[in-house]
């Protein structure tokens, strides 16, 4: 008797990767809009009025609704609904934010009675902040849910196969993203001579970032009728109940993991805010422009690392490891800036630091996200992932501001600085010293979780230190 394997989906290489590409657009696209202002902000202040506080508040609208709760919500949506719909929804509601904010930004809306409305209330915050805040807020939980579902949607699409590489493939083009909209955002709105088109530009991508994760849909449906998953038939006993999260919120690992990644990526994202600035005040006579030009290769270097590493976990495993040796990078890092840049003023070692930075950047996020299905059930993933998020979250919204402050309260008897304040010059050369300090504590902590975690995973066995490819 002949024996028929049917092979699945996944099981072909070229439809895999396919599904990927697909997935990975979404993302990709969703990354060039959150960054599609950072580079234009001197505009933005001499066109609408944003000063660098209105910047700040711009900037933590993306995470406000997801750190009261949102993505405790996505978690349930995810694992009740499956990466189809969420993926849908979290792309749809990336285009809806999207398009608000683009409203609120037009010289269209500034005449409008409802811009004047907004303009009478909170009178620092001008009618087109608030507008693309709330856009920007609705984008942010989008972006976030839709960060997640791909992490579920690669785990199962990958799942004994190349899924650390196809992760870190997903984060690494959506680096090349924030690379490249740093790049052509300015471009842009100077060619159109207007802040609007950017966001127009990033916004039409993100309808075909939602087009593009419409057709993985229907491929991932042809997948689970090849698995025999359809709604009829799923098990009552695999299906999610709530009890679930209870039971994800009393696991040590996922606090291991959740501590883990806050600590880290605040160390990360807070300090890509400030790094440009940073390295301008740490070395003579650079412009803003030739300090941003040396900082970009911080992301690039990542997304360029971030892919082998993943193949290296995928064969090799080591994932704890990786984890503690991207923490220790992390902290050496931020204390040359501290210690050795101010002193030195060198060049070279401003690059040199840059790609540890990003090597750094690199090990963490290619060990942590593949780790995370090895230490909680598939059926919980989705609220796995939206609560490690969640808990990151908190952290990405007040520590920029944490750090703005302590930034301000260290420099207010520095001479330059003062100088600098009283002659009303465009560049204030500040002392980063302790925000840099601040930085690497977190990389300490995020350290010592790391080896707490390596030694939970001796113990457990959840497998950490093993490769992914059976
Ligand atoms: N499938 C994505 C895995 C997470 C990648 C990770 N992103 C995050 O942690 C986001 N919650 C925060 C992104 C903030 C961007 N402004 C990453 O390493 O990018």
């Amino acid at each position: 008797m002949t024996e028929i394997i049917q092979k699945k989906l996944n099981d072909s290489p070229a439809m895999r990767w396919t599904a990927l590409v697909l997935i990975a657009s979404m993302m990709f696209f969703g990354y060039m809009f959150v960054d599609v202002m950072s580079p234009i902000q001197a505009l933005m202040e001499s066109q609408r009025g944003w000063t660098p506080d209105v910047f700040g508040t711009y900037a933590a609208s993306e995470y406000i609704v997801n750190v009261c709760g949102f993505l405790i919500i996505a978690g349930v949506i995810l694992d009740k609904t499956g990466i189809r719909f969420t993926g849908e929804l979290s792309a749809s509601m990336m285009l809806i934010g999207a398009v608000i904010k683009f409203i609120g930004i037009t010289e269209w809306f500034q005449t409008t009675a409802m811009a004047d409305w907004l303009n009478s209330w909170w009178v620092s915050m001008p009618a087109s902040a608030k507008m693309a805040c709330f856009g920007f807020m609705i984008f942010g939980c989008g972006c976030e849910m839709a960060g997640t579902t791909v992490s579920k949607a690669i785990a199962k699409w990958f799942k004994g196969k190349e899924m650390a590489l196809a992760m870190g493939l997903e984060m690494a083009i959506a680096r090349v993203g924030v690379f490249a909209i740093f790049s052509i955002s300015p471009i842009i709105a100077d060619k159109m001579g207007s802040v609007v088109a950017p966001v127009a530009f990033c916004t039409v991508l993100l309808l075909i970032g939602l087009i593009t994760y419409t057709v993985f849909t229907f491929m991932d449906k042809k997948l689970d009728s090849q698995t025999g998953v359809t709604a009829e038939e799923s098990d009552p006993e695999e299906e999610f109940k709530f009890s679930d999260l209870g039971k994800i919120l009393t696991s040590e690992a996922f606090w291991i993991v959740a501590l883990l990644c806050v600590l880290y990526y605040s160390a990360i994202f807070p300090f890509q805010r400030y790094g440009a600035n940073m390295l301008q005040c740490n070395l003579d006579g650079i412009s803003a422009e030739e300090a941003s030009n040396i900082f970009r290769w911080f992301p690039i270097g990542a997304a360029v690392i971030t892919p082998f590493l993943g193949n290296f976990l995928d064969r090799k495993g080591k994932g704890a490891t990786m984890l503690m040796c991207g923490a220790l990078l992390l902290i050496c890092c931020h204390l040359v800036f501290a210690f050795v840049l101010p002193e030195t003023k060198s060049a070279v070692i401003a690059y040199s630091t840059i790609v540890l930075l990003g090597i750094s950047f690199a090990l963490v996020p290619a060990a942590l996200w593949p780790s995370v299905p090895k230490i909680v059930d598939e059926k919980i993933l989705g609220s796995a992932y939206c609560l490690i998020f969640w808990v990151q979250n908190i952290g990405l919204c007040f520590v920029p501001k944490l750090i703005g402050n302590i930034l301000t309260s260290t420099n207010e008897d520095n001479p330059a600085v003062i100088a600098a304040k009283e002659a009303g010059a465009d560049f204030i050369p500040y002392d980063y010293t302790v925000p840099l300090i601040v930085f690497a504590g977190f990389g300490v902590l995020a350290l010592i979780i790391a080896i707490y975690l390596k030694a939970v995973d001796k113990k457990r066995g959840y497998g950490l230190e093993l490769p992914n490819i059976k």
